[in-house]
């Protein structure tokens, strides 16, 4: 459960969502403007705390742990892909690959991170910084970032939001991939029907709550399922001040994992 503000403005923004996200597996988050998946994708991934219920991950209770803990399980655990794709402009594509690495004093797995860079086509722009690439090419450094660490869950957010839909589609099947060959665990919070037919399963969200789960989705499926939850068309000026809201959140997680190596 997670609940905004007190009293009579008090928002249950979760409430009562119960789910598992298999390893391994590529599940997408879908759901009418409003009803948690920024908020689910948050407390997953020890972003924000809740006020009521669990979030385990392994034998881990993130319910549990204070602000230290949550920063250091992020930084160790845990891979994020935004939509806004967070480089660091003044690092190298190759130097932004190995940053959680660095931030965490580990010695990269060259191996692993010479295989990410050959399937996301990057071996040729490693040297580039990030305003030398394109947005599909910057999308899929943060990508291959998210996963240097081999974190036991990636996160990613809206990830082709600023994407053509060539680029798009591209990195949603490497998302694809690095789930059914590499066996890496991700979730993607999502508004697009096609992105999300590209995941393994798919979570419906109304109210804060899971209502719904498609397997092997297609994207009629998907779009039938959002129809009968999304009763009210979303009011724009609404969705833009929550993804404000979420952006923000996000990155001061980021600044303070910077910050931690200060
Ligand atoms: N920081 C906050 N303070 C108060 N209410 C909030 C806050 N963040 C989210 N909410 C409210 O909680 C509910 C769930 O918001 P959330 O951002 O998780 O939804 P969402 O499904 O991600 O929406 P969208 O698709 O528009 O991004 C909404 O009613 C929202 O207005």
């Amino acid at each position: 459960m997670k609940i905004y503000g007190r009293g009579d403005t008090a928002v249950r923004a979760l409430d009562g969502a119960t789910l598992s996200i298999p390893a391994g597996q590529f599940t997408a988050v879908m759901g009418p403007s409003g009803s948690g998946k920024s908020t689910l994708m948050h407390a997953l991934a020890g972003l924000d705390t809740i006020d009521g219920g669990q979030v385990l991950l392994g034998d881990t209770d993130l319910s549990r742990l204070g602000e230290r803990q949550r920063t250091l399980l992020r930084r160790e655990r845990v891979g994020f892909v935004f939509q806004s794709f967070n480089l660091v402009p003044t690092l190298t594509a190759a130097e932004n690959i190995a940053l959680p690495l660095t931030l965490a004093g580990r010695r990269p797995d060259q191996e692993w991170i010479d295989e990410l860079v050959a399937i996301l086509g990057l071996a040729d722009r490693l040297r580039h910084r990030p305003t030398e690439l394109s947005g599909g090419q910057q999308q899929r450094v943060a990508v291959a970032r998210a996963l240097a660490a081999r974190p036991e869950i990636v996160f990613a957010d809206e990830p082709t939001g600023n994407l053509d839909s060539r680029a798009g589609e591209a990195l949603l099947s490497f998302l694809r991939r690095a789930a059914r060959e590499l066996g890496q665990t991700i979730v993607m919070v999502t508004h697009d029907p096609s992105a999300a037919a590209y995941a393994d399963r798919v979570v419906f969200l109304a109210d804060g709550r899971v209502v719904d789960e498609l397997s092997a989705p297609a994207v009629p499926a998907i779009l039938s399922r959002m129809a009968s939850l999304d009763t009210s068309a979303p009011a724009y000026a609404t969705k833009t001040a929550t993804k404000t809201a979420t952006k923000t959140a996000i990155d001061s997680a980021l600044d303070s994992v910077m910050d931690e190596e200060k």
